[in-house]
């Protein structure tokens, strides 16, 4: 079986413009099976060169024994240079390298141009229910006529292929990755890239990396809006995420718990620095919803995030229940707004979606520079 070391190895004896091993311009390598995803980081000023070496990198990374595609792509993240400062560095650990936000952004407008609104699903810390609130608002604007695509970032703990019932590794056409459809929602995961068994390589940047990668190189077509489900917390990989994302608008998910508040309050502080758009703050098993009495039980001290909000001056998007059919239907690959629309549990997410369609509508005008690049 080839290995990442196979791949510099072919890199090695080919050269980027300026003279660079294009081994030291690797920036990213995600090898599953025989299935490589290579990334470089070049200067844009050299678009041409960059592509020719491009080619030249998937030809030989193609002929190696037991690799059978190969697919890489060009990125723009470090500065002109770089690459040959860093020297033995390809795995930049630790190293933090943000980019200046212009660069990036124009790096990703080809594909991104397409979307109309890119919304990121937040929360301070995990556990709180982001996917299962990430998969049902992507359904819910989906109910409203929108086309809606879902990119779950979350490459510590990628949830998306259980949640919409999904296992099988994207196809590649015309060296993109087409995202396959579950209940018409274009689903793309770090879960279909990384073999579950397979330890992380990609940490520290090499996360916002690849999510710049994943935003790019899916074949995601025109889409209304596209729902990133963010790896939960607010450390550096995520501050790199919120800078490198043109974001039309945030979407904070807490649960009631004062704990799960303060990261809450974090999250939007994470968004304002980035002046992201906050769309506002969802509380998820906000109530308890009994499933045999249909009887309502508020477990925790319910209304927090709501308090929370109008003291942060973020809008308060609505509230979900802690109910069984949420977790058993998110549990079982069939969403609930998916698989039982006209549930009560359902109608909570389509009233959410309903809002932040709307708030995404009424402030296009702040969205639009993010994502129109010039
Ligand atoms: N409103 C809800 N009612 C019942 N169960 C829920 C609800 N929201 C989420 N869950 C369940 O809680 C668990 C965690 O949810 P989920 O995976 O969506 O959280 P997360 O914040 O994305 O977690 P992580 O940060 O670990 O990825 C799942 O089993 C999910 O089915």
């Amino acid at each position: 079986m080839a290995t990442e070391a196979d791949i510099l190895k072919a890199l090695e004896n080919l050269y980027a413009p300026g003279g660079v091993s294009l081994a030291r311009a690797v920036s990213g390598i995600n090898l599953t099976g025989a299935k490589a995803f290579v990334s470089l980081a070049g200067d844009p000023a050299k678009a041409e060169g960059w592509e020719m070496a491009r080619v030249n990198a998937e030809k030989a990374i193609k002929a190696i024994p037991g690799i059978e595609s190969a697919i890489v792509t060009l990125t723009a993240e470090r500065a002109p240079g770089a690459a040959k400062a860093g020297g033995h560095d390809h795995h930049h650990h630790g190293h933090s390298h943000a980019a200046p936000a212009q660069p990036q952004k124009r790096g990703m407008s080809a594909t991104l141009d397409k979307i109309r609104f890119i919304i990121v699903v937040a929360s301070g810390k995990g556990g709180v229910g982001k996917s299962t609130t990430s998969a049902n608002l992507a359904l819910g604007l989906a109910a409203q006529g929108w086309r809606v695509g879902l990119l779950d970032a979350d490459i510590y703990g990628p949830s998306a292929p259980r949640l919409f019932g999904l296992s099988e590794k994207p196809k590649v056409d015309n060296g993109k990755l087409v995202p396959p459809e579950s209940y018409g929602i274009k689903v793309m995961s770090m879960g279909f890239l990384v073999d579950e068994n397979t330890p992380m390589v990609w940490r520290g940047p090499m996360v916002a990396q690849a999510l710049t990668q994943l935003l790019n190189e899916v074949a995601w077509g025109e889409l209304d809006a596209l729902v990133v489900d963010m790896p939960p917390g607010t450390g550096d990989v995520q501050l790199t995420m919120a800078q490198q994302t043109p974001i039309a608008g945030a979407v904070i998910v807490s649960t009631p718990q004062d704990l799960a508040l303060i990261d809450a309050r974090r999250a939007v502080a994470m968004f304002q620095k980035v002046e992201a758009p906050i769309l506002g703050i969802i509380e998820n098993m906000s109530y308890f919803l009994c499933p045999h009495c249909g009887g309502r039980s508020e477990i925790f001290s319910h209304g927090g995030a709501r308090h929370d909000a109008e003291k942060l001056g973020v809008p308060f998007l609505g509230e979900a229940p802690l109910d069984m059919k949420i977790r058993e239907t998110s549990d079982a690959g069939r969403p609930v707004v998916g698989a039982e629309p006209d549930s009560p549990q359902a109608a909570v997410y389509l009233n959410l979606a309903a809002k932040v369609k709307t708030l995404l509508e009424t402030t296009k005008q702040r969205a639009a520079p993010n994502i129109v690049i010039g």
